[in-house]
């Protein structure tokens, strides 16, 4: 029997470069003769909608469902299954920042991506975040690559926000996007108290909040290494967080981090867990893969072993 392909498309992806990539893909797809359905995402949240009425209607058997888009593409989608144990989940990594595509060792050229799930045999079981909030903590979301509190949430945020990506990115300065935002948010941000909890083990007050980066893979904000040996197939999160140092130094910090060496210095730690709770005395932006969550003070995150199965 011959499989189908249902593909998630974001022709937005990448400042509109999308739509020439998809064009691409397409034709391969008729080439080869391959068996599939395209949907094109309409708006914010349709890939999320698209996702979960696919999975819905063919609940009885396994799907491979594939996602054609940025990071924040492939957040939507794994926020729409409802059962990952019946998706077989395809990624072609079209956006800036491409965290998870680099974290999934996929190639960067989209024909040579789609090779990989169109010829993928084994299934590589990634292990997925979910972070969930609200006083019951009855809200939550899934995440591929990260999900943080405070400044990198506000970063994504501010980065988001009307016009600022779209425009560096036409100028191949997308990633200084995140630099520049970084500076600016380090020097207005509150610091908050706050403490953390790993696992069952006891509280840590941890004084003068900036960020906590709760990392399934290595890299964030389009290939910062938070977590240089952060791994998506132990079980285990890896929790980065700035508290109790002036600015300055958080600043000096950050710049050790685009080298991959800010664990070398004081006030950065970084903790492996399979779950843990984050209080804060007030509230901090949070995101879940750079899609803003809010502002929050009390935030679960668990690591969800092996549950999503990728074509790779
Ligand atoms: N048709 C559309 N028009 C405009 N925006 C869209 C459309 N479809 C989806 N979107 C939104 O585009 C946003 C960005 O998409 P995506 O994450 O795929 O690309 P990116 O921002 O270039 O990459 P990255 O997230 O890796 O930086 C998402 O928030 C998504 O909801």
């Amino acid at each position: 029997m011959t499989m189908t392909y249902y593909f998630i498309v974001n022709v937005a992806s990448r400042t509109g470069k999308g739509r020439k990539i998809w064009n691409r893909l397409e034709a391969e797809l008729k080439r080869q003769k391959t068996d599939y359905r395209a949907y094109l995402t309409k708006y914010q949240g349709h890939a999320g909608e698209l996702a979960e009425k696919l999975t819905g209607k063919h609940r009885e058997q396994v799907i491979s469902l594939v996602v054609v888009g940025g990071d924040g593409t492939a957040n939507e989608a794994i926020n729409g299954i409802r059962d990952f144990e019946k998706v077989r989940f395809g990624y072609i990594p079209i956006g800036s920042g491409n965290d998870l595509g680099r974290g999934l060792g996929l190639p960067k050229d989209p024909l040579a991506a789609l090779k990989v799930i169109l010829e993928s045999k084994e299934l590589y079981l990634m292990d997925l975040g979910r972070v969930s909030w609200g006083s019951k903590l009855e809200k939550s979301a899934y995440f591929n690559i990260s999900s943080g509190i405070g400044m990198d949430a506000e970063v994504c945020r501010r980065v988001n926000a009307a016009g600022m990506k779209a425009f560096l990115n036409k100028l191949h300065l997308g990633k200084m996007s995140y630099f520049v935002q970084t500076v600016l948010t380090l020097a207005e941000m509150p610091k908050v108290l706050g403490s953390i909890q790993f696992e069952d083990k006891e509280k840590k007050r941890i004084g003068g909040v900036i960020c906590a980066a709760v990392m399934n893979h290595r890299c964030e904000g389009g290939g910062l290494p938070m977590a240089p040996k952060a791994s998506d197939q132990d079980g285990k999160l890896s929790v980065c967080y700035i508290h109790g140092v002036k600015r300055l130094r958080a600043l000096f910090l950050l710049l050790m981090l685009v080298k991959g060496k800010h664990l070398e210095f004081r006030g950065i730690e970084l903790e492996e867990c399979a779950f843990c709770t984050l209080c804060l005395k007030e509230p901090l932006p949070a995101h879940a893969d750079g899609e803003d969550l809010g502002d929050l003070v009390r935030v679960k995150y668990e690591c969800l072993p092996g549950a999503l199965k990728i074509m790779r």
